[in-house]
């Protein structure tokens, strides 16, 4: 009699603990938010793209809803597809959603964990975003107009000797440029050997962090593999870590000599320098990861919207024509335009955001982790602990219902309308979640306690370019055949074109090389 009770009480305990785990198993599932169905194991791993992921999460978006969960080998994916997802989130409780996932390859085994954009979110993190925020304030990134100035006007002058070699130009425009306010490194030429280190961690980066490029990120597991197995990884996370230790410490030390001698100018490097008297052994680990995070940050992603604006100019010559006509009325022919014009032409203003938005350089931004000791709840769904979340920028940017006509390359989008006194009106009267054409800078900068530091420093640079380069030059058409394809990946630019590029006067040819 005894064993029969135990023997019922031990059945109905396991019907028991079934019941509970299914029914804890099912609620889970329902209150994950919609997605692609997962298989056992590998969860949506063969269905999450590898390139250009942005283009399958908008489609996702529009069979499952803005916000979308996917889960690749037990990781959960979140992806949020509208403006308002991704500022409830993201900027709206920031704090929790401020970290990084973790990447083994470039992250653990080459040392980018200590990057101010791969890093983790924690006290580290913080100081470099304070030392940020102290040089690219509205203030101190004004100091550096007259050195934008200068440098635009040393890039017209190679695009009137070579033309053709426009991306080249643009590109060195860039380094230069974002190097000397960075480290007061002024570059002679290419072969220039801090651009050169730095031009070698940059390639490796974005090698490194090509999805599936190390087995290591799949299978993390892997890095315990002792170095005397040969293993390829091993191999080049050495040679990578090298170079990334020569791009740290070389134009440091070269910033410190300088110092000593009394031959530094003005830069980022040299004013965290000279503001911390006795600056410990953590304080200079965290000014040299700063300083080559501005230059690796800075660089690739202001060339990217530079190229990207020939790119549109070739292909829309009545949006140049009217911005030239508008710059032409505005400037006039005997000089070249200024910071202080740019309030002055609403249209070339819109070109500059349609710039940032038509083909962003950032199409995902770059991915945020959630980090909470439980999970977080959104609407209806939960947000598993740990999930990583992808904004997807390019997403928002080219939804009709935000941006009407998304394909179309069309500044005269975010002119609003007229005040009785003839002055355009600027404004986003409702804000992110509800505007259509809302400024596009909102999604092309990142978001919440990520977002890009060097927001306003960069769209000086990128307005400096446009308005000199349309002041001076026609551009386009394409000489290339057709349109090229954007390259795959977190930074994304136009693959290889080319383009007509001709001075649009003798007067234009006079005020460069009078200079
Ligand atoms: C057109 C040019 C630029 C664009 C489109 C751009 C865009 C972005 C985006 C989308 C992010 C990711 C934000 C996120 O994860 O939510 C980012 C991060 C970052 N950007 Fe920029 N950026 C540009 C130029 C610059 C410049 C000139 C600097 C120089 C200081 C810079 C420094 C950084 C840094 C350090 C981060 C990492 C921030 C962090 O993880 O806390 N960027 N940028």
């Amino acid at each position: 009699m005894f064993d029969l009770f135990r023997q019922v009480l031990i059945l109905a305990t396991l019907v028991l603990l079934v019941v509970v785990y299914f029914h804890k198993s099912n609620t889970r599932r329902r209150s994950l938010p919609p997605g692609p169905k997962p298989l056992p194991i590998i969860g949506n791993v063969l269905e999450i793209p590898t390139e250009r992921s942005w283009i399958k999460y908008a489609e996702w978006g529009r069979l499952y809803g803005d916000v979308i969960h996917v889960k690749a080998l037990g990781q959960s994916l979140i992806v949020l597809n509208s403006a308002k997802a991704i500022f409830d989130l993201l900027e709206r409780k920031g704090g929790i959603y401020a970290d990084r996932p973790r990447v083994v390859m470039a992250g653990d085994l080459v040392g980018w964990n200590n990057s101010p954009f791969l890093g983790h979110s924690g006290p580290r993190h913080k100081e470099y975003r304070r030392l940020f925020t102290e040089v690219l304030s509205a203030r101190k990134v004004e100091e550096w107009r007259p050195l934008q100035q200068a440098k635009v006007i040393q890039l017209a002058a190679q695009l009137m000797k070579s033309p053709d070699a426009f991306r080249a130009h643009i590109k060195s425009h860039v380094g230069n440029l974002i190097f000397e306010i960075s480290h007061g490194h002024v570059v002679k030429d290419d072969s220039d050997a801090l651009l050169t280190v730095a031009q070698q961690v940059d390639h490796d980066f974005a090698e490194m962090v090509v999805p599936g490029a190390f087995l290591v990120d799949v299978f993390p597991v892997l890095r315990h593999l002792p170095s005397w197995t040969g293993a390829s990884f091993i191999q080049k996370a050495k040679r990578y870590r090298e170079t990334l230790t020569a791009a740290l410490e070389w134009p440091y030390q070269q910033v410190k000599d300088q110092l000593a001698a009394g031959t530094a100018l003005p830069s980022f490097t040299t004013s965290l320098i000279e503001r911390k008297e006795n600056a410990t052994e953590e304080d200079e680990f965290n000014f040299k990861w700063a300083s080559l995070g501005f230059v690796l940050a800075g660089s690739d992603t202001s060339y990217g919207s530079l190229t990207s604006f020939v790119l549109a100019m070739s292909l829309h010559p009545e949006v140049q024509r009217k911005a030239q006509a508008e710059i032409d009325s505005v400037v006039g022919a005997s000089r070249l335009p200024t910071f202080l014009d740019r309030p002055d032409m609403p249209y070339v203003e819109g070109l500059v955001r349609e710039v940032y938005r038509w083909n962003p350089v950032g199409p995902i931004a770059s991915p945020h982790r959630l980090t909470t000791e439980a999970d977080d709840v959104y609407r209806d769904w939960t947000i598993p602990k740990g999930s990583v979340v992808i904004a997807n920028s390019w997403g928002v940017m080219h939804n009709p219902e935000v941006y009407p006509d998304p394909f179309e390359f069309n500044p005269d989008r975010y002119i609003l309308g007229k005040t009785s006194d003839g002055i355009r009106v600027w404004s986003d009267p409702l804000g992110p979640d509800q505007m259509v054409n809302p400024d596009p800078r909102k999604f092309a900068f990142g978001y919440g306690r990520r977002i890009c530091p060097g927001q306003l420093l960069a769209d000086d640079t990128v307005y400096m370019g446009i308005v000199t380069m349309l002041a001076l030059f026609d551009i386009g058409p394409l000489t290339s055949g057709k349109p090229p394809q954007y390259t795959p990946n977190v930074i994304s630019h136009p693959e290889h074109f080319a383009c007509s590029m001709k001075p649009r006067s003798h007067q234009a040819q006079d005020l460069v090389m009078g200079h």
